[in-house]
């Protein structure tokens, strides 16, 4: 049953284990996309004053933390995932009041979140390093891994909870301190997740939240000498120059960034199945995850009855307040996000044929929101400018190919590798899927979005800074390793 609430959260920054308010005393204030009469909070818009108390803060927190054990580092994280899990249906109801997914993808993703903090909490019992047998018989060599210090944790504002969790944990776990600093559009829910680790007693200044304009707060995380290492998903744009700053200044940095991924729908595909993760991979969230599906490639011999089948379920799609019951896609986050999203839709009807969509929502249900109908291109080539550029939006394009070999090369022919997947029954279609496509996650019979907590994750080409989170990966950018020889 939808939550509803008229509950406003207002948070300020959490800096040395303390609640404190800006010195520039400004706030930013969130309202619902879906109803903008709805206020969903107020979080500060910091200054850098603020960030370098932050930071000082991580700074003086470092050596205490890093020389916890593993195991005892894990026992907080298994506190903030129980903490987290005991206010799933709170933060999940913010989640979907601040930037408008459903409320079942908000619980599912707060659940995530969950068990995250106790992949990572698990981290703290295993091995490290190796034994490697030196040359010299009487020495002993092996290596260990160190923390690179204070991390940066720049996110985005689509998963406000499972991507600052998926960073901050390892970079905890693995002995680091953390300055957060998440997209300003989701960072009431990420205000409560920030509680939910206050709640489990870390010790003050080891994880730290600074809210506030990215440009500001953002920007000095990149620029900040004694941040030692950032990890960032975002754009393009931002993480380029995130990277720059960071590789000037000799700190290490990690990019998790777009997408434009395809999906092949070859001859022998089961046609349902296909439709339906088409729809799930591209139009969930209102196709605002860097995972989802935007370019759909669909052999000739079925393409027809593919689209037919694909439009009539895309014109079933209810849209509207994700806390409703039975609502599938809500709004996009924002104005700007819409106005992004019809701009491209516009040029798409320049590019090729509109099918179903192609507008914003009016009437009594959507004017108080950002809400655009799903959307569906045919007639799209590959030069087309939303065959190539990240919409960030429920729009996918359909593409017309005479083999596999042209469906790949055509799903290869885009400066992002994130994810891709692939419909076919048939083995050696398959193979060939996965070994030719420049795509870090690549799936079968399964839609594009869809990422395993306990799995590497990470783009190709311009997706990326080409290293991978989660999983046992993450260790790799929150860790240096040391090899120690001892005679
Ligand atoms: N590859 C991946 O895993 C993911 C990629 N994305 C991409 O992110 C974009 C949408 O998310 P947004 O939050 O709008 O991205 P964005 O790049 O505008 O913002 C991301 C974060 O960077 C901060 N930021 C903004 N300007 C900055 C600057 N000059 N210096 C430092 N930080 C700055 C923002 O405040 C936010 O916290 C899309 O392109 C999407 O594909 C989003 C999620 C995951
Ligand atoms: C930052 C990208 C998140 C992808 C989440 C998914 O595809 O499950």
């Amino acid at each position: 049953m939808a939550v509803q609430t008229e509950k406003t959260n207002s948070f300020l920054n959490y800096i040395n284990g303390e609640w404190v308010a800006s010195h520039s005393n400004e706030v930013i204030t969130n309202r619902n996309p879906a109803n903008t009469d709805d206020v969903v909070g107020q979080v500060q818009k910091s200054s850098k004053e603020d960030l370098n108390q932050a930071v000082v803060s991580a700074k003086a927190a470092k050596k205490d933390w890093k020389n916890l054990s593993g195991a005892e580092r894990g026992q907080y994280l298994y506190k903030a995932a129980d903490i987290l899990e005991s206010r799933v249906e709170e933060v999940a109801e913010c989640m979907t009041r601040e930037m408008g997914k459903t409320f079942p993808e908000a619980k599912g993703e707060t659940s995530r979140g969950v068990a995250i903090l106790r992949y990572y909490a698990g981290e703290g019992m295993r091995k490290v390093g190796d034994v490697i047998p030196s040359t010299d018989s009487s020495a002993l060599m092996y290596t260990t891994r160190t923390p690179l210090g204070v991390v940066g944790v720049i996110t985005p504002w689509n998963f406000p909870v499972a991507i600052p969790i998926w960073k901050t944990a390892p970079a905890l776990i693995y002995g680091n301190t953390v300055v957060l600093k998440p997209a300003s559009e989701a960072a009431v829910t990420c205000g409560k997740v920030v509680e939910c680790f206050q709640e489990a007693g870390f010790p003050a200044g080891v994880i730290n939240m600074i809210t506030g304009q990215g440009s500001v707060i953002g920007q000095g995380i990149a620029e900040h000498p004694d941040v030692n290492g950032i990890t960032f998903t975002g754009s393009n744009t931002v993480g380029k120059n995130i990277g720059q700053i960071a590789l000037a200044r000799g700190a290490k940095y990690q990019l998790e960034m777009g997408g434009k991924n395809p999906v092949i729908v070859a001859s022998d595909a089961d046609l349902d199945l296909a439709v339906e993760a088409t729809i799930s991979g591209g139009l969930r969230s209102t196709g605002q995850k860097c995972t989802a599906t935007s370019r759909v490639i669909v052999e000739s011999d079925v393409y027809e009855t593919f689209k037919e089948k694909l439009v009539a379920k895309v014109k079933e799609i209810a849209v509207g307040d994700g806390l409703q019951d039975g609502v599938w896609m809500g709004p996009s986050v924002s104005k700007s996000q819409l106005d992004t999203v019809l701009s491209y839709i516009e040029k798409g009807k320049e590019e090729g044929k509109l099918l179903c969509g192609g507008e914003k929502l009016s009437g009594e249900a959507y004017d108080k929101g950002y809400f655009v109908a799903p959307t569906v291109f045919e007639n799209i080539t590959t030069e087309a400018t939303i065959a190539q550029e990240e919409i960030f939006g429920p729009v996918l394009a359909l593409m017309k190919v005479n083999s596999l070999e042209e469906a790949i090369e055509l799903a290869n022919d885009v400066e992002y590798g994130l994810s891709a997947s692939i419909f076919t029954t048939n083995i050696q279609k398959m193979l060939s899927f996965i070994g030719d496509m420049d795509a870090g996650l690549v799936r079968i019979n399964a839609e594009s979005a869809g990422v395993e907590l306990q799995a590497p994750f990470g783009g190709m080409k311009q997706s990326s800074s080409h290293s991978r989170e989660q999983g046992e990966a993450a260790k790799e950018f929150f860790t240096s390793i040391k090899t120690v020889f001892v005679k």
